[in-house]
């Protein structure tokens, strides 16, 4: 008997030891047999707590009272299914008649509490059925990326969202995205993040990167690089030469395949034949107020550049040029055409922010709980950002901690995935040291 006791003390014991240091493994050993047991027997106690139950229908109700029987209890939504995953459960749930997806994420705090879980998400996954993702621990603690996930060409994991799931980068997706915090919040280390993962992908990536220490570590990965405005406004009016000349080819094969009955017409590079298909082109911009602000009311170099990067994030998607714009604000301040640019910027990456408007620039056609989620990041959650969509969702994310070294080594390893972009070879940066600076070194 006393060994019994010891046996179940040790095992209680390592499992509160496992919570409070390791809460991932807690999940993986205890918490997610614990959580599935408790919602098989007490689903319908706590649906009928959370106010999740409808009454009786009328037909039921008036049987009951014409055979005086008492009344029948409250109906609760038909579980349909229960997953565990590798950070919490899953729940699919058919609603009942009269109930819609509102009243599930209303009652998201009363379920987190009731099923004692850190957090609980819900969506409509079709009508009708409600999918309910319960988060065992707290996931954004301490980031640990799946090693399995559902990456492709163009399509890159770069955070986890605070269900558990991944947070993808899916360029064919959302072409282009905007990424603002105030300093310090974690946008280079969200950068370096992307430029990792982008890598090993058969693309070519450019950079501007006026502060000149960002993106030259990464040069060998590079097809061109701009460290000033000067060389930013010509690189991108070469870019806009580059789309401009995709265009033509695929003008010319809608041509080809206009006379041949059947054939697919090609509206963008993905249509084109492989033999034909341009290289994707990644452009990465850090920080946009070096190029959009200027002392002269009006500067032809920052016309030049807000006008490119318009005309890019109107037109380049189709021949698969993609944009990743990065600042610590993103509003008017910076000058006419800013509004313009970010309309086409339909990826909104909010990390912390010090002033409420700063988030209102990039969620205020979103939705107004994505801007008050900004503003409560906390200054000790580096990394943690807020993301919305047009459809005027959102959700939280953070990125791993990528460090400089990884996000080095992994553009030094593919280094020779790096094409060569003719309109652009003025900007293929240099390297090795140059001869003076080696001299010194
Ligand atoms: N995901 C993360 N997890 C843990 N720490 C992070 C994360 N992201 C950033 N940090 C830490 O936060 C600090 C600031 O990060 P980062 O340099 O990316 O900020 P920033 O927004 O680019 O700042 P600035 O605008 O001043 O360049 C760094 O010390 C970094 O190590």
């Amino acid at each position: 008997m006393s060994w019994l006791l010891i046996a179940v003390a040790i095992v209680v014991g390592s499992a509160l030891l496992l919570k409070w240091r390791r809460p991932a493994w807690y999940w993986l050993t205890f918490g997610i047999l614990l959580c599935a047991l408790r919602i098989r027997f007490r689903y319908a106690a706590v649906m009928d707590a959370c106010h999740l139950t409808v009454p009786a229908s009328r037909l039921r109700l008036a049987l009951a009272r014409w055979s005086k029987k008492p009344a029948p209890q409250q109906r609760v939504p038909r579980l349909l299914w229960l997953r565990p995953t590798r950070t919490g459960v899953r729940l699919r749930i058919k609603m009942r008649p009269g109930q819609d997806a509102f009243e599930f994420s209303a009652a998201a705090d009363r379920l987190r509490h009731s099923f004692g879980v850190h957090q609980v998400t819900s969506r409509e996954a079709k009508p009708g059925v409600v999918e309910i993702a319960l988060t065992g621990y707290d996931v954004l603690k301490h980031v640990q990326m799946p090693v399995k996930t559902d990456r492709g060409l163009l399509k890159i994991p770069v955070a986890l969202v605070e269900d558990g799931s991944v947070h993808y980068r899916d360029y064919r997706e959302v072409p282009h995205s905007v990424t603002v915090g105030a300093t310090q919040s974690g946008k280079s280390v969200f950068q370096r993040t992307v430029i990792k993962e982008l890598a090993p992908q058969p693309v070519a990536l450019v950079g501007i990167d006026c502060k000149k220490i960002e993106l030259s570590p990464f040069a060998r990965r590079f097809s061109a690089l701009a460290d000033n405005a000067d060389d930013a406004a010509d690189l991108l009016e070469a870019l806009m030469v580059r789309m401009e000349g995709i265009y033509d080819v695929i003008r010319l094969e809608q041509r080809i395949s206009a006379d041949t009955p059947d054939a697919e017409i090609a509206a963008n590079i993905w249509d084109l034949p492989e033999a034909l298909r341009p290289v994707p082109i990644m452009v990465t911009i850090d920080e946009i107020a070096e190029l959009a602000m200027s002392s002269k009311r009006h500067d032809p170099r920052r016309d030049r550049i807000i006008t490119a990067l318009i005309r890019l994030a109107q037109l380049g998607r189709a021949a698969g040029i993609f944009l990743d714009i990065y600042g610590q604000r993103f509003g008017s301040e910076l000058g006419d055409g800013i509004t313009m640019l970010r309309a086409q910027l339909t990826g909104r990456t909010v990390h912390r922010v010090n002033d409420e408007s700063t988030a209102k620039m990039a969620f205020g056609d979103i939705s107004p709980y994505a801007v008050f989620a900004a503003t409560q990041i906390p200054n000790t959650r580096r990394g943690m950002a807020v993301v919305g969509y047009s459809t005027g969702e959102w959700t939280r994310i953070r990125t791993p901690h990528t460090s400089m070294r990884q996000a080095v080594a992994a553009c030094n390893r593919y280094a020779d995935l790096t094409p060569d972009l003719p309109e652009l070879a003025r900007f293929r940066p240099v390297l090795g040291l140059a001869p003076a600076v080696a001299e010194a070194a």
